[in-house]
Formats: structure tokens, sequence, C-alpha cells
């Protein structure tokens, strides 16, 4: 779409909005505006404060007294009211979408705002023409019936989506996207910018969150960029170019990482991990070995089984069939046998699968070799909180310092840090990576990306799976792609590109190949 021009009146206008945590200014007073069918990109590091402001508008925190100030479609903002957010037409999609994976699309579309009923009695027909109009105005081809769970990525942030548009609950003026696509494939992606494209085109003003530069140019009109509570650039992005917009970001230049081509060791090493015959949830007999120093990435379409691999590897989901051995000890199939042989696990959902949010991050850091903070039968609590501390600034995680604060005090991505940090820490054998940047900023995500590398390097057999292709092309000596279950193809060298990632996955061959 063409940008917006200025002079049409904002649909949602924010100024002099500050916001403080005890002794820290988050957000300092900051001013945007958003114009009706605006696509606007909003990029931030880690803790910088977008969700903060999101919080803010939301209705969700309200923003340090003063003159601060928002208006939605002229309107002012009640802080600190999400129901005066939502009267005034402002929606937020957050990562976690809030749908119930179980229940049918059209019982999702209904939560909040519930169906119409006509003297008491549900009116389903009306109920399913509503859903079905929902779904049309984002472009969404589904039928009402399905249940989410039976949905692809993409389409599951379109239900939240629809449901964050539909009418029920009045007109709406502003659509807040929190990160949509974190863990969504590249072709998913796309269906999403359609998704959002539709809504915009329709008037809804919409902020995109986001960690992925290349979001940017494909999709929004404008960007904004906040930098430790500061917005430090907002501008067209035909205006932008992606140096300026990282400079912003950082404060300077990101470093590329690559892997050294120099760096892959030779394929005449034992393997450390042996995966035999895999089966499991959507896995129909997986093979494939890794050897020490080796960084081999898992890619394949949502469904295909990459979700599921390396859980079911840890022993984090269950096992239906199949052998793993690390060092040739086989694995029960339980997390603490895993552990045990030496193998780090870091699941996709760091609230469900790891983190301890209401511990702090010394105690998450520290939580897989406590053992050695042990002396007499005590706990040495300085030793554990001074290792800590040197971590935390070895990850550059932000409030620096802050190894006695909880987990979920940390922004998402310097949660992420802390929660890779806590395997590093313990030099494993095996490292198992799913989605290990998701969340994190450019800056971050290079850092990270050396750390896996030095794990690698010190030996380790790391398996990175991810729906990012160009995570796994930057970090991995060897790609396996899975499809329907199997490894279906190996890309070793020159052949992992973006590109050919993508290419390789959409392609039909079926053919199993060697894999070690
Ligand atoms: N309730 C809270 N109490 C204290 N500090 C908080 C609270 N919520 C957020 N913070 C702090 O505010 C800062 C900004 O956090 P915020 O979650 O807004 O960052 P973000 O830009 O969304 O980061 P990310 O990209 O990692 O999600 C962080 O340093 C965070 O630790």
């Amino acid at each position: 779409m063409t940008a917006p021009t200025a002079v049409m009146p904002p649909a949602i206008s924010i100024a002099h909005v500050s916001k403080t945590f005890g002794p820290r200014t988050v957000l300092h007073p900051l001013e945007l505006n958003l114009v009706p069918g605006e696509i606007h990109a909003l990029l931030g590091q880690n803790g910088s404060g977008k969700s903060t402001l999101i919080k803010v508008l939301g209705g969700y925190h309200a923003p340090d007294p003063g003159r601060g100030e928002v208006l939605i479609a002229g309107k002012p903002l009640d802080f600190g009211s999400t129901k005066s957010a939502h009267e005034l037409g402002l929606r937020i999609v957050h990562q976690d979408l809030g749908l119930v994976a179980e229940s049918t699309v059209l019982d999702n579309l209904a939560i909040g705002a519930g169906f119409p009923t006509r003297f008491g009695t549900i009116r389903r027909a009306q109920a399913r023409r509503e859903a079905a109009q929902a779904l049309e105005a984002v472009g969404l081809d589904i039928s009402p019936a399905k249940r989410v769970a039976e949905l692809s990525a993409a389409q599951r942030t379109g239900v939240a989506v629809a449901r964050a548009l539909s009418r029920h609950g009045g007109k709406v003026t502003v659509l807040i996207l929190d990160e949509p696509t974190a863990t969504l494939p590249a072709r998913e992606v796309a269906h999403l910018h359609e998704m959002v494209k539709t809504a915009a085109s329709q008037g809804v003003a919409i902020l995109y969150v986001t960690h992925h530069l290349d979001e940017v140019f494909r999709l929004a009109d404008r960007v904004s960029v906040l930098r430790d509570g500061h917005i430090v650039l907002t501008r067209d992005v035909v205006d932008a170019p992606r140096e300026d917009i990282i400079h912003a970001l950082v404060g300077g230049a990101v470093e590329p990482v690559r892997r050294d081509i120099t760096d892959v060791p030779s394929g005449n090493s034992r393997p450390v991990l042996t995966v035999s015959g895999l089966q499991g949830d959507a896995l129909e007999g997986v093979d494939f070995e890794v050897r020490p120093g080796e960084i081999v990435g898992i890619y394949g379409l949502t469904g295909s089984g990459r979700e599921s691999l390396l859980g079911t590897i840890f022993g984090a989901r269950e096992r239906e069939g199949g052998d793993v051995r690390v060092d040739g000890a086989q694995l029960a199939g339980r997390p603490a046998s895993a552990i045990k042989e030496g193998v780090a696990y870091l699941a996709p959902d760091r609230k469900r699968g790891g983190g301890l949010m209401e511990m702090t991050a010394c105690e998450n850091l520290t939580l897989p070799a406590m053992k050695k903070f042990f002396r007499g039968g005590h706990l040495r609590i300085s030793a554990e909180l001074t290792e800590s501390s040197q971590w935390m600034d070895r990850l550059a995680v932000r409030p620096a310092g802050a190894v006695k604060a909880p987990l979920a005090s940390f922004s998402g991505g310097n949660q992420q840090k802390i929660l890779i940090g806590k395997w590093m820490r313990i030099s494993p054998r095996v490292m198992l990576l799913d989605e290990p940047t998701q969340g994190v900023d450019v800056g971050a995500k290079a850092q990270l990306h050396r750390y896996i590398m030095d794990a690698s390097d010190a030996g380790a057999a790391v398996v990175i799976s991810s729906t990012d292709a160009e995570e796994i092309a930057t970090v991995c000596d060897r790609v396996l792609i899975i499809r329907s279950g199997v490894i279906t193809e190996q890309l070793t060298g020159s052949d992992i590109s973006v590109a050919e990632l993508d290419r390789r996955v959409l392609r039909s061959n079926e053919s199993k190949v060697e894999t070690s």
C-alpha cells in the first residue's frame, strides 16, 4: 500500500508518556502517532521498553503521573483501564495468542465476545455467519468448525487477528501485534503479512512489533526504534536504510556472524549423538548422527516433525519407538536420563519448558549443576551469585547485575539469554536447542550465535531446530530437512542458504537419505 498522508487525523496519538518501575525509568516521555490504515513497525533491543509501551496503551499499566496523554481516534484513553482501551477501539494480539487449541475456530472467535443470543438461546447459525465474516475480513479461508489444534501456525495467528478485529466490541481503530512471527516459518509469515495488509486496507492502524528487519521492509509503511526507553528513530520505511535502523537499534554496527567452513569437524570422529528410528508425536522414524564439534540444523514446515524432534530426543515428549544414544549410552526417554548423559535441552516455550519465572536469574542459571555450590552440606551462596553475575555479564543480560531479580521481571529476550546460559555453564556433551533465539534482538542474536559456536568448538554436539532460515544458514555445518516425520534431505557447505532451505522444504521429493 502507499504510505498514508500526514494530514489524516491520527488513529492513535501518544504524547509525553513515561513509565518508571521503582528506581528505573523504562519509558522516557515519548511521542508517537499512527494514522488510519498505516502499518507501523516498532523495533527495539530486548528490554528497550516495547512491551511496557504496549501494556500502557492496553491499559494494563498506568504510566507515570504527569502530562502524558494517549488519544485514540481523538478520544483520551483512561490510563490503567483495559476497558477504556477496548471501548476506544484498541486491540492487542499477544504472542501467546490466547486461543484454546482443543476448541473450534468458531468457539475461539466467540471468546470474549460471547455468542449472539435471542431470548437466552444461542443463535449458532448467526454465530457461524459472523465467524465466516470475521475470517473473510482477514482473508483467512478456513472452516469455523475446524479445531484450532489442526491449524497451521499462521492460521492460528490469523484467528487471533480475526477475533481482535471482529466488530462485536465496536469499531476497531488500532491493532497492536506483539512479535506475531517470532516462530513462524517463512511461508506462513507471508500469509500473515497478507492478513495484516488486509486489515490495514480497511483503515485499521497497525502497530507491529518485531525483531526481524526483513519484515519492516516487506510490510511496514513507517518504522520507529525504541532504545533504552527513548524513540530514537521514526521514518518512512522507504527513507530508512537497513544500516540506519541497525545503528538506531544498537547504537552502532552489528558484526556479522558466520560459521567458518574451516571450523567444521572432520567426518572421521565418532558420533556423540545417535538417533535411530525415532518415533513419537509427528515422528515416523528419524535417523541421524552428530559428531563432536558439529552444529546440525533441523529445518521443515510446521507439522513436519520439526517442532517435536528435539523434545522427543531429550525425553520431554513421549517416545513411541526407536533409540537414542549419547557416546553409546542408551537414553531412557526421560529428561533425567538425558541430563545424566550430558544432554542440555532448550525448550521452544520458555514459560512452559524450563524457565522458572518466580525464581531469580541466579537460581535459573545455576539449576542444572547445583552440586558445585554445596560444601559440607551448605549452599555457598556467594560463589553461586559470583558465577551467575559473570555469566550474566558474558551474555550481556539487561538490567546488568540483577542476579537476584525474578526471571519474570526480565524482558523476553533477556529471559532467553539466561536460559541458554544455564546450559552453557555446564559444558554439555549434546546441546538440543529449539528456537534458541526467539524474541531475541539482532545484536543479542549475533552474540548468542557466537556462544553456540564456542560451545561446539569446545566439543559439544549441537542440534538446532528453528523456523528461522537465516539462523540455520548462519550457524549450521549441516542441515537436515524433515518432512512428514522423516529426514528426507541433507544440505552441507555452500548449499546451505536461506533460499535453498526454503526451496528444499517445499519440494515434494520424499526419498530418505543417509544422514551421518
Ligand atoms: N513489572 C515490572 N517490574 C519491574 N521492571 C519491569 C517490569 N516490566 C518490565 N520491566 C523492565 O522494563 C524493561 C523493559 O522491558 P520490556 O518488557 O518493555 O522490554 P521489551 O522491549 O519488550 O523487550 P523484549 O524484546 O525482550 O520483549 C526491562 O528492563 C524489564 O526488566
